[in-house]
């Protein structure tokens, strides 16, 4: 196990000097979840995998049987139809070879043995004829199985409270039951094999117990040591691909730098080629010799279980010569044991490979069904939607001492604010980066749940509205948007993905967004694929996918619009006429604005200004102006900008000036 511990990178002091060249420069990754299984089975002996086996088992079958009750009892007929049938086989086998060791002419003999032989023929086929039924039931399986756990792992991933996301172990441990769900119908497949395998087994002990009760030593003998010895040879094959993980890591790391389009420019501006090679070879060299270490040890642990398998083989027919010297076993018992240790061995040889396959899929499965359970914490109240009333027509939005913490921090993003906006305002959040003016956004449009305070809308706290109706009736722009990878016209069209808006509503929002021409610019139109893994696909620029999300907002038309940084990347041009757009809403229906480019937020209603966390000022442009506190402070600090007279003595600025 040394090599095991050095491979994981624990720094252990035995560890190759190169080691800690190597990891000087690359820092130690996390265990990746796709190697869960092949790392708990180098780990675990083989107590602990039979002590598991019997669970895992069972989980699969249950899966199976959610999935699809016909096709698991068909494969559960077909498995005990096939073991029984090979008992049958070898006794038939004995019956006719009986007949023919029996005395007298070989014609005569060959006649008495005939109806034996035809039970045989009709036994073989029969198993065929089981074993492709149990074939195809288990094909139509898999897919059904897939689609049953991939289902409900959606199902989850897609309700879960935003927040889940915040806590690292969720994301991570959400990584692992994917692994887990595409796991399953390998799961489910590798245990029915096992079960197939063991009624194999059994059939053959029962068959040869019946023959002669002594042949069941024989058997013990050549089965026993042979599969402690592929248990025992599969174990190491784990151990040394586990001793491979950090390897893996590192190269795949490598890869993702050398040969992925995102870090391609700066690989060449900065020249790394010969850097990341370099790092590419020191990896490969230290790895490398770990990996010759283990397969030496692989080599040696098959070589003395190929002897075993061969002494216990010798050892059974020295038995067997034994027992038919003694007279103990008729010559045809003796001759059937031979075929019995054959055909248990080609099972056993089945049932260990299946084993160690049951019992690293397995990891991965509990992966999956630990996640499931765990996940539900983080599910929304189910009374959420139908037993609530369906909010009206938007009055208010009253927030009240309202606070959030996100885990692991100590100090809350947003810390009691306090304010109302009226329908039809336009107010803009305003303040320095972190000051938490997202944070605050993404509580009013219920992303997030307050940790402290409520936000009410008409007078009553969001909680005791209709989700669903009331997310309806709110659109949000978010800062962090996302690239669907579908048409623009799709892109567009999910704003409002339960009206389905024709193409004349869509181009409409478009134009309020400054992004109808561009996208009738592109090869497609607005058929155009916006994700280059797509065949004809293509990709926008920072600015031509903010107009799109933009113009997502606009197009549902919503009672309340929150638009978070949505003109970080415009072009002038493109950012006057937004905002341009925005004021048009004024009066008629509710926004709310944050921005850093302050020019924008002069004609708001209200402005609202955060410093971590807290609303230090609120009033208008001309009020929070004349008041010469942070936001003129900020504000004069842009205009600044702009002011081609200004040199750097130029005087202090306002809020500076009061500080002073
Ligand atoms: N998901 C998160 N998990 C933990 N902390 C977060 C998370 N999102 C934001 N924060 C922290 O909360 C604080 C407020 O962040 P928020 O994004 O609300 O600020 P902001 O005012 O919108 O900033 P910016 O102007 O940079 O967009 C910051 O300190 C930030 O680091």
């Amino acid at each position: 196990m040394a090599e095991t511990a050095t491979a994981t990178g624990r720094g252990t002091p035995a560890e190759p000097p190169g080691r800690q060249r190597v990891e000087s420069v690359l820092p130690e990754l996390r265990e990746m979840w796709w190697e869960t299984g092949v790392r708990a089975r180098a780990t675990a002996g083989l107590f602990a995998v039979f002590a598991e086996l019997p669970r895992l088992l069972r989980a699969a079958l249950a899966v199976s049987w959610r999935a699809d009750r016909a096709r698991t009892l068909v494969v559960a007929a077909t498995t005990v139809g096939a073991g029984v049938m090979a008992a049958f086989g070898l006794l038939a086998t004995q019956r006719v070879l009986v007949e023919l060791f029996a005395g007298g002419p070989t014609a005569d003999k060959v006649v008495a043995a005939l109806p034996a032989l035809t039970a045989l023929a009709a036994v073989t086929a029969v198993r065929a004829g089981m074993a492709t039924a149990m074939g195809y039931a288990q094909n139509g399986l898999s897919p059904k199985v897939d689609r049953e756990v991939e289902r409900g792992l959606f199902e989850v991933t897609t309700a879960v409270r935003l927040e889940a996301f915040d806590a690292d172990a969720f994301a991570d441990d959400m990584e692992r039951a994917s692994r887990g769900a595409e796991s399953t119908t390998s799961l489910v497949q590798s245990s029915m094999n096992l079960l197939a395998g063991l009624a194999g087994l059994l059939a053959v002990a029962v068959a040869v117990v019946v023959i002669h009760p002594l042949l069941l030593a024989a058997l013990l003998v050549a089965t026993v040591p042979n599969a402690w010895a592929s248990l025992r040879a599969g174990h190491l094959r784990y151990q040394t691909y586990a001793a491979g993980s950090v390897r893996r890591r590192r190269v795949w790391l490598l890869h993702r730098l050398m040969a992925e389009r995102e870090s391609a420019p700066e690989l060449r501006s900065y020249g790394l080629r010969r850097f990341l090679l370099d790092q590419y070879d020191r990896v490969m060299s230290v790895e490398t010799d770990i990996q010759l270490a283990m397969a030496r040890r692989v080599t040696t642990t098959t070589t003395v279980g190929s002897m075993i398998a061969g002494l216990a083989t010798a050892v059974v027919y020295l038995l067997l010569g034994l027992l038919l010297v003694d007279g103990q076993i008729p010559l045809a018992a003796a001759a059937t044991c031979v075929v019995a240790v054959q055909s248990a061995q080609r099972s056993l040889s089945v049932v260990t490979f299946q084993i160690d396959r049951v019992y690293t899929e397995g990891q991965h499965f509990s992966d999956y069904t630990g996640f499931m359970t765990r996940a539900v914490a983080y599910l929304p109240d189910e009374t959420t939607s139908s037993a609530r009333d369906t909010p009206d027509q938007l009055r208010e939005v009253h927030v009240d001492a309202v606070s959030l913490r996100y885990p692991d921090r100590d100090s809350p993003a947003v810390d009691q604010v306090t304010l109302t906006i009226q329908a039809g305002q336009t107010v803009a959040f305003v303040g320095e980066n972190g000051s938490g003016k997202s944070t605050l956004a993404a509580m009013i449009a219920m992303l997030r749940a307050p940790t402290g305070g409520t936000i009410r809308w008409n007078g009553r706290p969001l909680s005791e509205w209709d989700v669903d109706a009331l997310r309806g009736r709110i659109a949000v722009v978010t800062q962090e948007y996302h690239k669907w990878p579908f048409t623009a016209a799709t892109n567009l069209a999910i704003g409002d993905i339960a009206a389905e808006p024709g193409q004349d509503r869509i181009e409409a929002a478009a134009a309020r967004a400054v992004a109808h021409e561009m996208i009738t610019e592109l090869p497609h139109g607005y058929e155009t694929l916006l994700d280059r893994t797509f065949a004809n696909g293509q990709d926008l620029s920072g600015g031509q996918w903010q107009r799109i999300t933009a113009a997502r907002g606009f197009l549902r038309d919503a009672e309340l619009l929150i638009m978070d940084e949505p003109s970080s990347a415009l072009d002038p041009r493109a950012e006057d006429a937004l905002f341009q757009a925005i004021r048009d809403r004024q009066g008629r229906v509710t926004t709310i604005l944050i921005t850093h480019r302050l020019a924008n937020v002069r004609h708001a209603d209200r402005i609202y200004v955060l410093h971590h966390g807290t609303l230090v000022e609120a009033g208008t442009h001309d009020e929070l102006t004349a008041a010469r506190g942070r936001y003129a402070e900020l504000f004069a600090l842009q205009a600044a900008g702009y002011d081609t007279t200004r040199d750097a003595a130029t005087p202090p600025l306002p809020h500076q000036a009061t500080a002073s």
